[in-house]
């Protein structure tokens, strides 16, 4: 595990910084953008957010995006990762209503990177479903697939020429189950028995038919990828005991493997594991059907092999036992039944899930090489959570760890094409406002400009992912930070 041989990013390894659009954009209701599941559900509920900050305002990247590229060129990634709002450019969710003005933020953005060398990977889904459509049932309508998807081509349409790497949805993981079943995300539904499951149906179908879109459409002229990216932290024993061993494979089946499964498992559809426990429940709870939908033979091979890469968001490691106390049931929890934990001496972020495990990063790409079949990986998220200040030391040793664990991963077999640091800089971070920042950036939320200053991490980034290698003990000598030719940026034609 820790031999001192120096690896390194190979040439053609990306680097790249992600943020997401509510997370930073502000102007929720600027220019005729129409309002989105996280605008509603935070209007209606300010006492949910740690610090009151919500996402009205948050960076203002919505005015401040020429700051933003400029921090991605001190940086030198080679790409940015961001998200476009639905609601922004189709404020009723449908397109027959298009904001011009909303896609015109975009078409800045997109073309200032561009100018600037710097590839956009667009994520066409990060937790905002317009309001309009959450009305009509969201992702438990089965029209959603039919939404998304219009969606999709309409985007695809717009900058197909532009961007090479699109992500069709962040986390259906958490889609489903914080927004549907366990309500602690918007739209904030409690409908922990089926509403997630339904989802999670639904959502890989929209997915799978923006792919397929893309195949059909673009794919022959514009030659980009088409992923999803999904939350793969790391679940395993808590000790070795065919108990614990067996509630991680659990952990492991319910918390991914039942968005993987479908589109990377050699037959395809959701886990055994899954399909057998909730039918079984289903059946003792007097439901004439299973709680965990089925999909049809064509569903199945619509979804099957539907993604040219995993965007793979892992950010920590939990030890896993099967539950200590009886959950209410019906319920995912209970279907699932496992409790977790993490290391005491693990270090702590600011975010109550968050400690450092560096192995877990190996052992999960390990897993997934394993059970599906070498697939191609991209990490498009992992990051830490700070107090405010420049000097974060933690964020650096935990990206340091991190990114040593995954060129071991990649010696070992792992096909990782890149890594994406969360986050660009300090945004909202969902309920816990800017109470956790994440950002290389901070960002002073009390300023009128938001302004922007590199911590120490983006310094260490920077110098990483120019020198390619993880050193230890390397430190700037000040914290300034400032533009410098890249000549070797690569040229983004990835070979997945
Ligand atoms: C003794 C302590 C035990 C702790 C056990 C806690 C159990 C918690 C249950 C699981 C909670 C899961 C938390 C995992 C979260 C991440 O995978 C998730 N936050 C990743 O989502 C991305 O997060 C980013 C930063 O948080 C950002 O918000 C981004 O938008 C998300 O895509």
């Amino acid at each position: 595990w820790s031999d001192h041989r120096k690896r390194k990013f190979p040439t053609n390894f990306l680097f790249g910084a992600a943020t997401s659009a509510y997370q930073v954009e502000g102007g929720w209701n600027a220019d005729g953008k129409g309002e989105s599941i996280w605008d509603k559900f935070l209007h209606d509920n300010p006492d949910l957010v740690a610090d009151g900050r919500n996402g009205d305002v948050a960076s203002d990247s919505y005015h401040q995006w020429r700051r933003d590229v400029e921090m991605l060129r001190e940086l030198g990634v080679d790409f940015y990762r961001f998200s476009i709002s639905w609601s922004r450019v189709l404020p009723t969710g449908f397109e027959n209503e298009i904001n011009e003005a909303g896609f015109k933020y975009y078409d800045n953005l997109i073309d200032e990177l561009l100018k600037h060398e710097i590839q956009p990977m667009v994520t066409l889904y990060h937790f905002e479903l317009p309001q309009p459509l959450q009305e009509l049932g969201g992702w438990t309508n089965p029209l959603s697939v039919t939404w998304f998807e219009n969606y999709a081509k309409l985007v695809f349409r717009r900058y197909a020429d532009k961007v090479k790497f699109w992500i069709t949805i962040n986390q259906p993981n958490t889609v489903c189950m914080e927004g549907y079943a366990s309500g602690i995300m918007a739209p904030g539904l409690n409908s922990k028995d089926v509403g997630g499951y339904e989802c999670a149906k639904n959502v890989l179908l929209a997915h799978a038919k923006a792919y397929r879109a893309y195949q059909t459409e673009f794919k022959k002229k514009y030659e980009g990828n088409v992923g999803i990216s999904i939350a793969v932290n790391w679940f395993e024993a808590l000790s070795n005991t065919t108990e614990n061993n067996e509630a991680a494979e659990r952990a492991r089946a319910f918390e991914f493997g039942l968005y993987l499964d479908p589109i990377w498992s050699k037959k395809g559809d959701f886990p055994d594991l899954v399909k057998k426990i909730v039918d079984k429940k289903s059946t003792e709870q007097g439901f004439k059907t299973s709680r965990l939908p089925k999909l049809t033979a064509a569903e199945v091979k619509l979804i099957k092999g539907s993604a040219d890469f995993l965007g793979m968001n892992h950010y920590t490691t939990f030890q896993v036992q099967p539950s200590q106390t009886q959950f209410e049931a019906p319920s995912v929890e209970d279907d699932r039944n496992t409790e977790y934990t993490q290391g005491p001496a693990w270090r702590a972020a600011k975010s109550p899930w968050l400690k450092s495990a560096p192995y877990g990063l190996y052992k999960a790409c390990l897993h997934l090489n394993l059970n599906y079949d070498y697939l191609p990986i991209i990490i498009t998220e992992h990051g830490w959570s700070s107090d405010p200040g420049l000097e974060d030391q933690d964020r650096v040793d935990n990206m340091r760890g991190y990114l040593g664990a995954l060129l071991l991963a990649m010696e070992d077999g792992t096909e990782v094409k890149g890594y994406t640091a969360w986050s660009l800089m300090d945004n909202v971070e969902w309920i816990a406002g800017t109470s956790e920042r994440f950002g290389l950036y901070e960002v002073d939320f009390e300023s009128e400009q938001k302004t922007r200053t590199a911590r120490l991490s983006a310094l260490v980034y920077k110098h990483i992912i120019e020198s390619r290698e993880v050193e230890d003990a390397w430190r700037p000598s000040n914290l300034k930070i400032a533009i410098t030719k890249n000549d070797k940026k690569n040229n983004y034609r990835v070979e997945l």
